[in-house]
């Protein structure tokens, strides 16, 4: 599904938060908002998702530019958001429609392509932060949504899981082909997933760069390329120079 903005902004209370926002995403792109703490990119995430419909300028979601909650789309947020009164079968399946087996048959297909099987009936407080997530991760998809809204999903847990996540994220992309907005504070995790990271400055936020990465997927870790491009986007966010603190 397509997805396009433009001009967008937010201000609130009289301040402006982000303006002059215009990027598009072809179906199953990949884009990364990445940039310093307040430039807006979370903001953006709530108007592209319908959660915030006071925005200026147009978002345009398969050619459709209403102001509403779009349900085409589905949000992974930092934390995992379950409910504790429900296992890992009902969080999933909370908010789908239909009739009870039916969405327990869907749910499962799901929680299975997070590598949560045998687990449906733990409750939130028994699961460790990257079981949460995972559990987050089947809730978003299994409503099938055309755009997956992800903000720093990872942010919460250890650098291993982290990593295994990231994969995760790229297996189920494979399959299911959404088109994905990750907001992250990572240069690495953009480099590793995004096919373009567009890097927002200032306050108000507005987009500085939008770089393409061109390298195939699956892409190494710490290659020289990824280094010679986390280089341009520290030296891009004015973070690439010696420290000026002197022990
Ligand atoms: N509901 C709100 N009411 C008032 N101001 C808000 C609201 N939401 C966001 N802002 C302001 O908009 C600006 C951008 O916030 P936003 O959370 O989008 O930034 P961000 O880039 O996602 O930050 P971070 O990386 O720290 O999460 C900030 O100055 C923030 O205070």
């Amino acid at each position: 599904m397509s997805l396009e903005l433009h001009n967008v902004g937010r201000t609130f209370k009289g301040k402006t938060a982000v303006q002059n926002i215009s990027f598009s995403a072809k179906p199953g792109e990949i884009i990364g908002l990445l940039g310093t703490s307040g430039c807006g990119k979370s903001t953006i995430l709530r108007a592209i998702s319908g959660l915030d419909t006071d925005y200026d300028g147009d978002i345009s979601i398969n050619g459709n530019t209403s102001k509403e909650i779009h349900d085409t789309t589905g949000f992974i947020f930092q934390e995992p958001r379950l409910l504790p009164w429900l296992d890992v079968l009902e969080n999933v399946t909370f908010g789908l429609k239909g009739k009870k087996q039916e969405k327990e048959v869907l749910a499962k297909e799901y929680i299975e392509s997070v590598g949560l099987q045998g687990n449906e009936h733990l409750y939130p407080r028994e699961l460790s932060g990257g079981m949460a997530q995972r559990v987050a991760i089947a809730r978003a998809l299994v409503t099938s949504p055309e755009i997956l809204l992800l903000d720093e999903p990872f942010s919460a847990l250890d650098a291993f899981t982290k990593m295994q996540l990231q994969d995760l994220l790229l297996d189920v992309w494979k399959t299911y082909q959404s088109t994905i907005v990750l907001v992250t504070h990572d240069i690495d995790e953009a480099l590793y997933l995004c096919d373009r990271v567009i890097i927002l400055r200032g306050q108000p936020g507005e987009i500085d760069r939008d770089i393409l990465i061109e390298e195939k997927r699956p892409r190494a870790r710490g290659s020289e390329k990824m280094a010679a491009l986390k280089t341009e986007i520290l030296e891009s966010l004015d973070l690439n120079k010696p420290s000026s603190i002197t022990s």
